[in-house]
């Protein structure tokens, strides 16, 4: 029986130490199981089975996450569950050799948002712009970039996703991953070098080029036709052509026999990220 459970009642300095000392024991079982869970991931490093550059992989941390959202229900409060595993992956990631995290400085809330999905073992590089930032992917000086989510009608040296050097770089989550009900607050995404980790519900982006003129009924219908309906569709117009982005349910690639079936000069695969959670705040 634990200290917790016992019936008898005790005085009441004597019942809080009874619970602090369960809470104390209950501490130490968790860095116990802190210890072997960085003991396996040291194991995972050391053992070079992982291929791919770097530690980071988006799509089995999402994997991971939304697995301890379903079983935590009722329980430990969603975001609570995710901001603990964001850290233990965080320091994971660091003890893997971790990786910098470049983003244009002025924006703040890409900051809080960077900080709190990659935890405080990863370093942070702020630069003067998206631009930069992207730069910095490529130099190899970073190697995540988060980026603001494109919006529709934003400027055009907003819309750095018109000259993402894809298939090199490539969109591999979306930040924040786990969201309240109604979550009405800022949005972001990560680039990374490389193909991403599919997570098991993903969505994809495809920039599309097309005529100055196109309008948006007929890009829908285009890729409905094609069998890649959009989500969401953003325009951006520029002199003699417009560029498109599409976010389509699953993953995208290349080679998608989908994209041959679409009727533009170019259809790129921009990447793909984990569908976020979201739910109850608990
Ligand atoms: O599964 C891996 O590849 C790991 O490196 C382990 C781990 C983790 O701690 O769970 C760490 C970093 C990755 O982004 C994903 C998962």
């Amino acid at each position: 029986m634990t200290a917790a459970a016992d019936s008898v009642p005790l005085p009441p300095e004597a019942a809080l130490a009874a619970l602090r000392d369960e809470i104390d024991r209950l501490d130490q079982q968790i860095l116990g199981l802190l210890r072997r869970r960085y003991e396996v991931v040291a194991t995972l490093a050391g053992s070079r089975i992982k291929s791919g550059s770097g530690p980071l992989r988006p799509g089995r941390e999402a994997m991971i996450l939304r697995r301890l959202l379903a079983e935590s229900a009722g329980g430990v409060p969603p975001g609570a569950v995710v901001r603990i595993w964001h850290e233990i992956i965080s320091a994971s990631s660091a003890l893997q050799g971790g990786y910098t995290v470049a983003l244009p400085a002025r924006d703040e809330a890409g900051l809080l948002l960077a900080r709190d999905h990659f935890g405080g073992a990863i370093a942070l590089r702020p630069l003067p712009s998206p631009a930069a930032a992207l730069s910095a992917l490529s130099s190899g000086e970073a190697q995540v970039a988060i980026l603001p989510l494109p919006e529709e009608g934003e400027p055009p040296e907003r819309a750095w996703w018109t000259a993402l050097a894809a298939p090199r770089l490539q969109v591999a989550a979306r930040l924040p991953f786990w969201r309240p009900a109604g979550y009405a607050g800022p949005e972001a995404l990560a680039v990374m070098p490389g193909a991403p980790d599919p997570s098991g519900a993903d969505r994809s982006l495809l920039r599309l080029e097309t005529a100055a003129a196109a309008g948006r009924a007929s890009l829908l219908a285009a890729l409905e036709a094609a069998g890649l309906p959009a989500l969401g569709l953003q325009i951006q117009r520029e002199a003699g052509h417009a560029l498109a982005l599409a976010e389509i349910e699953g993953v995208v690639a290349a080679g998608d026999p989908r994209l041959a079936r679409l009727p533009f000069a170019h259809v790129v695969p921009l990447g793909f990220y984990a569908v976020p959670a979201s739910g109850d705040p608990g």
